[in-house]
């Protein structure tokens, strides 16, 4: 039977060099993850023990937990803080968050890949209330290395580990996040498309105050070249993840996530790791983008903060840039 005709993945209007993909022990990957640079580790065996999972596995041993599930009208979920919405008046959040088991998720899933009307995708933190295999599963990850890794790099204590379960055509747009992360794919494949923090200029981010914070206010696969000129002045970094490989996001770094259509349903687990208490950060010249984003935003928050008003904050901020007052 001739192999179903798969679409090429989407061609974006701007550079995308490879992820280098690395085995996990190469002292190149261990230089890359000391220098904050993405990498892909290979043979890391670090979610081995939870390859075998896929929906029924799941449905049968997390059968007594409810888990958020995202439903979206497109393939897009754009994250939002649902508590930063009462600040902004003409907030429409992009997609509806819903509660269930997992089997009425596999139920709706089946449900929604006929209609094509919708999109889902559960997002729950593993933590208690799963059943015993998945908690042997889960004790019998690669800790050793993990940890290691935790220490050599002086990251603080693991946040969480998010089980994702997408459909096929999934895309999280791009945004970045204030912890370490390495992202470990179970099941499916996943495009990655990452950018270095000093690339805010051409990804626009929301205000800090606004519920899109930390997401680009650009669209990657239809960008408004009008309103965002510096989109083509992006220069991007791809990574596709099979099921085994273990995906390093450095802190800040932008990612925007695609489950690969006709790939099936996809499965990963990410291992957020928080920062070292900051003041314990020395300040290094020349400051690193990162150093930048943090600071940035400690501003962006005590200027809301001082004027009240979050949409008092742009204007006020040219005004202190451009030493102009409008
Ligand atoms: O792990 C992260 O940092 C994320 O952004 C996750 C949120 C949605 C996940 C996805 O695979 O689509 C990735
Ligand atoms: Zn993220």
């Amino acid at each position: 039977m001739a192999a179903e005709a798969v679409d090429p993945p989407h061609r974006y209007k701007f550079p995308l060099s490879k992820v280098p993909r690395l085995p996990y022990d190469d002292p190149q990957a261990q230089r890359l993850i000391s220098a904050q640079q993405p990498v892909v580790l290979t043979g890391s065996g670090l979610v081995d023990s939870a390859l075998h999972w896929n929906l029924d596995y799941l449905s049968d041993n997390m059968a007594n937990t409810q888990f958020t599930v995202y439903q979206s009208d497109n393939y897009y979920f754009k994250y939002y803080e649902a508590r930063k919405i009462p600040q902004q008046k003409d907030f429409v959040s992009p997609t509806i968050q819903m509660q269930m088991s997992f089997p009425e998720f596999v139920e709706k899933l089946k449900e929604a890949q006929c209609s094509k009307k919708h999109w889902l995708y559960l997002q729950q933190p593993l933590t208690e209330g799963v059943g015993d295999k998945i908690v042997q599963d889960f004790v019998s990850f690669n800790w050793r290395w993990i940890s290691k890794q935790q220490k050599e790099n002086n990251w603080g204590p693991l946040s969480s580990n998010l089980l994702l379960v997408g459909m096929a055509g999934n895309i999280t747009p791009v945004h970045y996040d204030e912890q370490q992360n390495f992202f470990a794919q179970l099941r499916g494949v996943k495009r990655c498309l990452l950018f270095a923090p000093d690339q805010f200029k051409s990804l626009y981010p929301f205000p800090v105050y606004h519920p899109h914070d930390r997401q680009s206010q650009v669209n990657l696969e239809n960008p408004n070249l009008e309103k965002f000129p510096k989109v083509l002045e992006l220069k991007g970094f791809e990574a596709t993840l099979h099921p085994g490989d273990v995906l390093y996001i450095p802190i800040y770094w932008w990612h925007q996530i695609e489950s690969l259509p006709q790939k099936g349903v996809t499965i990963s687990i990410n291992f957020w790791y928080k920062v070292r208490n900051s003041c314990q950060q020395t300040v290094t010249y020349p400051l690193a983008a990162s150093q930048k984003i943090a600071i940035m935003r400690n501003i962006e928050k005590m200027v809301t903060d001082a004027l009240g008003d979050i949409n008092e904050v742009a204007p006020f901020m040219r005004t202190m840039v451009l030493g102009r007052v409008d």
